[in-house]
């Protein structure tokens, strides 16, 4: 996991996976609570149709029915016959193949009192009976015609009725008052017609409307009118309950529909999903490739050269790739060189300032000893080596006399002038106490230094610094104390000890002189 945070492009990568995932989530979650339930309405208002259509053909049945009920009804010779007046009406008209030709089950004729008339029909055992009322063989419609008496004497007026018929089997049932049609009269009787919910009915049903169904018999429950039941991705039942007589029972349309457009939509959803979620990771890695490209990478080549700056002794150039780039990297790499180049010159100024004294700008203690170590060390057996310690003479009595700010640039005006004339022939000037100075001599014989040594004593009496309150002389003056290295084994502290000898004992003999400290522990004090 830390390997993973550690890495821009892991912890960019996880985040953009975080970001897909949340973007796919999104997607199904808008699926599941805002397009399926769009869709599943859309398949119910589409089952809803259908039943429609199917209600409607059933309609369209009912009101053939209707007509063909009317027709007999108001024909005169009906109206004749239920009078009593046209017995031959049987004979010519209600024989078997009137039935089959009208599809019908059976007709009954009741007359005015509701009384059975004729009855033309099947028996149970599909047997054609015709009768004159209600006897044998035609007893079997006997619960027809006590149904059909109680309906017309509850019937307020005399129009015709058709009807869904769930009594024992699903039928259409039509009933139509008999009248005379060439004048105004009171229904003769009454015409019932029933044509059986056949097999080969129902399916002409289907030609019909073009779908699937089945129609059924079911006792009336609250609540239950229509149901649609998906039972698999591509099929479902819708169902619809028809009021039918008797009022106990109704008539079920069971309609198996194809859920094609339910699927279609599915389809092009997923196509949809599918697309965009591949545009998402296009672009996801699109972006990821752009960002390596354009961030990850130069970020890498700037972290690369901060580890070699750390690692290599020397500083590696910042690449030239990063310098160009016009844009935030770029411009983050321009700042970074420039505070490497700032700090360079601070960590410079702060070495100068540590190695040099801040008076008169000479070298101090720490340099003189860092440079007086090397040559020491470096130096062969044959070379020879000498150093120089200075002391201004009576230097209190000058600061006394002239005060401490004077005797500043008196210290000052003596560095440089030191330096000016030793530092070009490659030696090195030391303020090494307050009113000490030490001079390194390398590759210098005593005689050399004792040369170098009278020069500068005159050189500085020279300059001419007033120097009232001084015992010695009205100048300025120093005492010079040499040393030299003898064996390559002298430590730098040795010689140094040799020289500020060397100074004491010029400081002894008088003042404004050379002395020089002997391996053998003699000092040569030498006059200016
Ligand atoms: N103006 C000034 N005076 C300094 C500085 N450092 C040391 N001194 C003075 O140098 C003087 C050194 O005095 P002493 O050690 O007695 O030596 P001297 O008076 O030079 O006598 P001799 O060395 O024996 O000739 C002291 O008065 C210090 O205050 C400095 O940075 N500036």
């Amino acid at each position: 996991m830390t390997a993973l945070k550690g890495s821009l492009r892991n912890r960019f990568l996880l985040s953009l996976a975080a970001v897909l995932c949340l973007a796919l989530l999104a997607l199904v979650t808008i699926a599941r609570f805002q397009i399926m339930p769009i869709l599943l309405e859309d398949e119910e208002a589409y089952a809803d149709a259908e039943l429609d259509r199917i209600e409607r053909a059933l309609g369209a049945e009912l009101n053939h029915m209707r007509r063909l009920v009317e027709d007999w009804a108001h024909w005169d010779d009906t109206y004749d016959f239920i009078q009593g007046e046209r017995p031959q009406y049987v004979d010519s008209n209600l024989y078997e193949s009137t039935l089959e030709t009208l599809d019908l089950e059976m007709m009954i004729f009741l007359d005015a009192d509701s009384e059975p008339y004729w009855i033309v029909g099947y028996d149970a055992q599909g047997e054609f009976t015709s009768c004159p009322g209600m006897m044998p063989p035609c007893d079997w419609a006997s619960t027809a015609v006590a149904f059909l008496g109680r309906y017309t004497e509850q019937s307020q007026d005399d129009t015709t009725r058709t009807s869904l018929l769930a009594a024992s089997a699903l039928a259409l049932g039509g009933l139509s008052p008999i009248h005379q049609s060439r004048q105004e009269s009171l229904a003769g009787g009454w015409l019932a017609m029933v044509r059986p919910l056949s097999e080969p009915w129902i399916e002409q049903l289907r030609d019909t409307t073009g779908v699937e169904l089945e129609l059924s018999r079911v006792p009336v429950q609250a609540g239950s009118e229509q149901i649609l039941e998906r039972t698999s991705p591509t099929q479902m039942t819708a169902s619809r309950l028809i009021p039918a007589l008797p009022s106990s029972h109704a008539v079920r349309i069971d309609a198996s529909l194809p859920r094609q457009r339910y699927q279609a939509s599915l389809e092009t959803f997923r196509f949809a999903l599918y697309w965009t979620s591949g545009v998402l990771i296009a672009t996801l890695l699109i972006v990821l490739w752009l960002l390596e490209r354009m961030v990850l990478t130069p970020l890498r080549q700037l972290a690369t050269f901060t580890q070699r700056l750390h690692q290599e002794t020397v500083p590696p150039a910042m690449p030239a790739t990063l310098l160009c780039r016009q844009d935030e990297i770029g411009m983050l790499s321009r700042e970074f060189r420039h505070l490497l180049e700032h700090q360079r010159q601070q960590s410079d100024q702060l070495r100068d300032l540590t190695l040099h004294d801040p008076l008169t700008g000479v070298a101090n203690r720490r340099l003189f000893d860092q440079r007086l170590t090397e040559v020491l060390n470096d130096s062969r057996a044959s070379e020879h080596h000498a150093a120089m310690m200075i002391d201004i003479d009576h230097f209190k009595l000058y600061n006394d006399h002239y005060g401490h700010q004077a005797g500043d640039v008196c210290l000052v005006t003596l560095a440089q002038h030191m330096e000016a004339q030793l530092k070009p022939q490659g030696f090195l000037v030391a303020r090494t106490g307050g009113e000490e100075f030490s001079v390194l001599l390398p590759h210098t014989s005593q005689e050399d230094a004792l040369q170098l040594a009278r020069e500068l004593l005159e050189a500085i009496e020279a300059l001419g610094l007033d120097h009232e309150t001084s015992p010695t002389s009205r100048h300025v003056t120093v005492s010079i104390g040499i040393a030299v290295q003898h064996t390559n084994t002298m430590e730098p502290g040795d010689i140094m000890r040799a020289a500020d000898q060397a100074l004491y004992q010029a400081k002894a003999n008088g003042r404004n002189r050379v002395a020089a400290f002997e391996c053998t522990d003699l000092t040569t004090a030498i006059e200016p």
